[in-house]
């Protein structure tokens, strides 16, 4: 089948996603990043260049399993070195099932700097989904800060502790409005605009970089809206004034349609909804993206639901959409909970695993650094990627102790840490090939007191069954009756409410080793997540330049000699 080859530079350049001039980082100068569309069953070849000055790069194809080319899942120190400067890696991977998927830089916190964009691949020639739709638009939600990444970095990593504080702004398609609504007065100036002090009005021409994405849309249609975050920390809630939405697909999965009016979207999740324009022809529509889970501080984006002929920015009638209060959280469970698979599309979960490993989720402190700690471990990745030193039987390349799949009997979840020191650690899930894994990510209070965080956890290289979420501790007994094995739906990325627990099933099939974090970047960033890894040593051909860095750029030499025969 067909090959799609693109090839891209990364660099910064300066832009202004909300009206406000900062470091972007772009892809062949595009901020999002090109959207790559593709049928399911071809190849993509992607040939990336490094063009930032002082900063490796990798890019990770989020929801893409990489079966059989670990190597390309984008994951610095995991499944690759990242690019140097002046480097260039070729990405070269099928995309096996279709779906609604973006990509995003994964090394420090550069997914937080702009570096993402939307794949989308398409049902493969001849084949249907499950619903019908005559357009279709796809909408990348995030959030954005003025600080640079570079800054959030070295303040999350510092003593004190310097929080990156809520965004400035949330953007869909990379536009956003700070220090300005479009929801007060029309968004069209005349031609001698100019932009309002904080919270007045907007005033676009249109070309602006940060000028509302517009949908126009024909009345009494149907539109499939493909959703996806690539927001560093905020979960959104999106919503399209008086127009319901039917969600018909989660992750690059069908699920069983369901209505709603708005809906929750947590950092690394994507959902497909449709929408049908049966609402007043003579008017436009706000769509919105707010924040929930956390208190909110940052305006919702809006964009604009445009019927024609009506003129783009005629100003909606009605007000934009009220976001849900942000810490109901029996509301969030409940749209959680009407997730479900469509049936005869995905496959059912094993009745039984072979394995179950809890995860307990807790903010520590290391030498006075703030960390997330998972089993009292904060992830410190190594210099030599995994796939590399397990592969390769580098020994010091990491711990090789076995991490803990427990927490202590006695740990109450409903209270900060009564030590709240932690450790860092590099150690490695092992899991046999082909096994069934559950994990149970339990929550907890953070060092604050009456404090639990919301997260939101993705799996790298799998589909995973979402079993089931509860409140309080997770036990067995109490719990696992409860777990959903009829129709569970299958994602890569999982919410775990505060002071709850989220259950999850996979297929250890993929032969790799692969990320399991939470998406929020700078919990990530500040070590929430572990490292699975299965069947490593049947994995073949891993190119030499995905490993040619710490103890392995030696390898680099040697094998170049090994090759000449000498
Ligand atoms: O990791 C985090 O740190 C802060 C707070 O817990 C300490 O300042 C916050 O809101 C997070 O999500």
């Amino acid at each position: 089948s067909m090959t799609r080859h693109f090839k891209w530079e990364v660099g910064y350049v300066f832009r202004s996603p909300d009206c406000v001039e900062n470091l972007v980082m772009a892809i062949n100068g595009q901020f999002p990043g090109p959207t790559i569309r593709a049928k399911a069953g071809e190849t993509l070849h992607v040939e990336l260049t490094n063009k930032l000055y002082t900063e490796g790069v990798v890019i990770h194809w989020h929801g893409i399993r990489q079966f059989g080319t670990p190597w390309a899942d984008g994951t610095a120190s995991i499944s690759q070195c990242a690019i140097n400067p002046g480097e260039t890696f070729v990405y070269r991977f099928k995309v096996d099932k279709a779906g609604t998927y973006f990509y995003h830089g994964h090394y420090g916190m550069q997914r937080a700097a702009g570096l993402y964009g939307s794949l989308i691949v398409d049902v493969a020639e001849g084949e249907k989904e499950p619903f019908d739709y005559d357009g279709e638009f796809s909408l990348l939600l995030s959030d954005w800060w003025h600080k640079s990444v570079h800054e959030q970095e070295v303040g999350l990593s510092s003593v004190p502790f310097r929080w990156i504080g809520e965004p400035q702004s949330l953007l869909i398609n990379g536009r956003g409005q700070y220090n300005c609504s479009l929801a007060s007065g029309s968004a069209v100036a005349s031609s001698n605009a100019t932009t309002t002090g904080r919270g007045g009005p907007c005033r676009f021409l249109g070309h602006e970089e940060c000028a509302p994405q517009i949908l126009g849309v024909l009345p009494n249609r149907t539109y499939r809206l493909r959703l996806a975050s690539a927001a560093s920390l905020s979960s959104l809630n999106f919503a399209v004034t008086s127009h319901r939405l039917v969600v018909v697909e989660a992750d690059g999965n069908y699920v069983q349609p369901f209505a709603v009016d708005d809906l929750d979207i947590y950092s690394g999740e994507s959902y497909s909804v449709l929408l049908t324009t049966d609402q007043d022809p003579a008017a436009n529509y706000f769509i919105s993206a707010g924040v929930r889970g956390r208190q909110p501080n940052t305006t919702q984006a809006l964009a604009i639901l445009n019927y024609k002929p009506n003129p783009p920015f005629r100003p909606p009638p009605s007000p934009p959409p009220v976001t849900p209060r942000w810490d109901d959280y029996s509301r969030s469970r409940r749209f959680s909970l009407k997730v479900h698979a469509l049936a005869g599309r995905s496959p059912k979960p094993p009745r039984k695993s072979d394995r179950q490993i809890i995860l307990l989720n807790t903010q520590n402190t290391v030498h006075g650094l703030v960390k997330w700690s998972i089993n009292n471990i904060s992830l410190a990745l190594p210099t030599t990627p995994y796939l590399a030193s397990i592969k390769y039987q580098l020994k010091h390349a990491f711990d090789r102790a076995p991490p803990p799949e427990r927490f202590p009997e006695n740990y109450n979840i409903t209270r900060p840490p009564p030590n709240p020191n932690s450790t860092v650690g590099s150690q490695v899930y092992r899991l046999r090939l082909n096994s069934t894994v559950d994990v149970v990510l339990q929550n907890a209070n953070a060092m604050k007191g009456n404090v639990s965080e919301i997260h939101s956890w993705h799996l790298h290289g799998h589909d995973f069954w979402v079993l089931g979420y509860g409140e309080g501790r997770f036990t067995a007994a109490k719990d696992e009756g409860h777990f959903n094995l009829e129709d569970p739906p299958l994602k890569n990325t999982v919410v775990v409410y505060p002071y709850g627990w989220t259950a999850v099933r996979f297929a250890a099939d993929n032969p790799g080793a692969w990320a399991f974090h939470c998406h929020v970047e700078p919990h990530l960033h500040m070590g929430m997540g572990v490292v699975f890894a299965e069947g490593v040593h049947r994995v073949r051909g891993i190119p030499r330049e995905a490993i040619a860095c710490g103890l392995t750029a030696g390898m680099k030499k040697a094998a170049a000699e090994d090759d000449a025969g000498n």
